[in-house]
């Protein structure tokens, strides 16, 4: 769980880049490695004490490992043991392999008499783990930003049998075994009851399965100026209330509804009306000034009876009763002068809509969203995309972004940030890869990882009315990354709005309709 402090937009950083970052405080500017540590450890304690009530009252074990994020950890045995706690240190490493802020911060502990245990990787583990079984509370110091490989050995003991002892468990600054940089877990991790981290928030923090192991997080300033982050050039970030409401300013009184722009829309086959339906309801929501939709004829008296606020216009269609080739030019002239464009769920795979589907991204000269049976269409030949007129935004589960990429959905899974930006960089897309912490990457590097949503999420139609709420925003004129950011987040934030009420299952998409401007609004008049 992600805390959203009102602060301004997240940056999510990688272990290397944290690094880099500690490195130019510290050498560059000056401020000393101590000061951070210390900070760091004060920051930490209180954050800790506010997760568990009575805290210091507590028999609390500090697990330190045997660089600075164990360095942090002997900082905190000293700051609780200052307030009269119960804490034992274990250093996991021989101490002669301790250097720099954390060898100080070990000898303090030995002179102000806390107890400080070294485990031995050659003595039995077992008598070793007993005398810290009846802790209260275990900190986790033992890896931080330095993990470099698969966590073995003593470390891996430790780490199963912390998680085994099912007691809370507070890390600093990573829990120990995830990768900060990816969140992938190194052979084991820590199961974090709380994570305090430092600075910024890693990707790891972020994305599962690391989201998951850091249980409730917290950024602690630890005093690195702002001026190094903002020079860092990174332009990765948590998609949260803070990031998007900037964004999001109210309405001047005197617009109108042209000036929230048309969106047009080509969606919906026999038998997947609603698809249509939602997309668009999706839209009028999210505030598109006119929403017309495209609809095979055969379909027309249908979509006219399920839409109201929405205009629909009866094209040819194929056999099938799917939109046909024919529809092309009449398509075209009439989106000449609308603002955003829209197209795929339920279109069907029929091969001549498919080819329709091809061609207006080629030929439409506003701004598109595509989705569902586009993507399916656009992967058949990825080479239409660089021939595009106008910002494109693709919005692929990760089996669609199988098809578009020739990769193994799980390849996809494992690095959803890279896969995401390397697309959206190859072929100048903006692309939303959906799933649990959907992915925003525009071709310019900026990338954004939402931290809305609920597993209700997954459920038929979900993604029609997120296509809906970005062809909205991209009809109100907003910069294409910001308008697939403001649908993402606002899409899970709408279904945590209905969620909080019903189970993690059941949640139709329909039942999210009128969170929509509720949350909107929310984000309208927040500071
Ligand atoms: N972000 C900040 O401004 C500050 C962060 N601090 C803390 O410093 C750590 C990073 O410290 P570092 O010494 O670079 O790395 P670690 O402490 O995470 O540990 C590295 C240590 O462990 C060894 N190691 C690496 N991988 C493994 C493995 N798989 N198995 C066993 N051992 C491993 C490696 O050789 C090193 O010796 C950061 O997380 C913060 O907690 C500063 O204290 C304050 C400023
Ligand atoms: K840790």
């Amino acid at each position: 769980m992600l805390l959203e402090d009102g602060a301004a937009a997240m940056l999510l950083v990688t272990a290397s880049e944290m690094a880099e970052m500690d490195r130019r405080t510290i050498e560059d500017i000056g401020i000393p490695g101590a000061v951070l540590m210390e900070n760091a450890a004060r920051g930490a304690a209180a954050f800790f004490e506010q997760v568990v009530p009575d805290l210091v009252q507590r028999r609390i074990v500090v697990l330190a490992g045997s660089g600075n994020n164990g360095g942090d950890g002997f900082v905190l045995a000293r700051l609780f043991f200052n307030k009269g706690a119960r804490v034992r240190t274990v250093c996991l490493r021989p101490p002669d392999r301790l250097k720099g802020d954390a060898l100080t911060n070990f000898r303090i502990l030995e002179k102000i008499g806390v107890p400080v245990a070294v485990w031995d990787e050659s003595q039995d583990f077992k008598a070793q783990f007993e005398a810290v079984e009846d802790a209260d509370v275990i900190v986790d110091a033992i890896l931080g930003t330095g993990l470099q490989s698969e966590v073995r050995g003593l470390y891996r003991r430790v780490i199963d049998a912390v998680n085994a002892l099912g007691n809370p468990v507070l890390s600093v600054d990573i829990p120990s075994g995830i990768d900060g940089s990816t969140g992938r877990v190194m052979g084991t991790a820590i199961r974090a009851t709380a994570t305090a981290t430092f600075a910024l928030a890693k990707i790891g923090h972020a994305v599962p399965p690391g989201e998951e192991h850091s249980g409730i997080l917290k950024v602690i300033d630890i005093g690195i100026p702002p001026l190094v982050a903002h020079g860092s050039g990174i332009r990765r970030f948590l998609l949260d209330a803070a990031a998007c409401a900037p964004w999001l300013r109210p309405r001047p009184a005197e617009t109108h509804k042209g000036h929230a722009g048309h969106l047009g829309v080509l969606a919906g086959s026999p038998g997947k009306t609603g698809a249509a339906a939602l997309l668009c309801q999706g839209a009028a929501k999210a505030g598109a000034g006119l929403v017309t939709l495209f609809v095979p004829s055969g379909l027309n008296p249908i979509m006219e009876v399920k839409l109201t606020e929405v205009m629909t216009l009866p094209i040819s269609q194929t056999l099938e009763g799917t939109a046909s080739l024919e529809a092309l030019e009449g398509i075209l002239g009439f989106m000449e002068d609308k603002e955003a464009f829209a197209m795929g769920p339920g279109s069907s795979l029929q091969p001549e809509t498919r080819e329709l589907m091809r061609r207006l991204v080629t030929e439409i000269r506003c701004p598109a969203v595509l989705d569902a049976d586009a993507l399916t269409a656009v992967s058949e030949d990825p080479a239409v995309l660089s021939r595009a007129q106008a910002p494109l935004i693709l919005t692929p589960h990760p089996g669609e972004m199988a098809r578009l990429t020739g990769e193994s959905t799980g390849t996809i899974q494992a690095d959803r940030l890279g896969t995401a930006s390397r697309f959206s960089e190859k072929h100048g897309v903006f692309l939303v890869l959906k799933g649990h912490r959907t992915v925003v990457a525009a071709p310019d590097g900026r990338l954004a990882v939402n931290g809305s949503g609920t597993p209700a999420m997954a459920s038929g139609g979900m993604g029609d009315v997120l296509t809906g709420l970005i062809g909205a925003f991209l009809a109100q004129g907003f910069d294409p990354f910001e308008a697939a950011c403001l649908g993402v987040y606002i899409h899970g934030a709408a279904a945590e709005e209905v969620h909080a009420a019903v189970a993690t299952r059941g949640l139709l998409a329909s039942e999210i309709l009128p969170a929509i401007p509720i949350v909107i609004g929310r984000l309208e008049r927040s500071p």
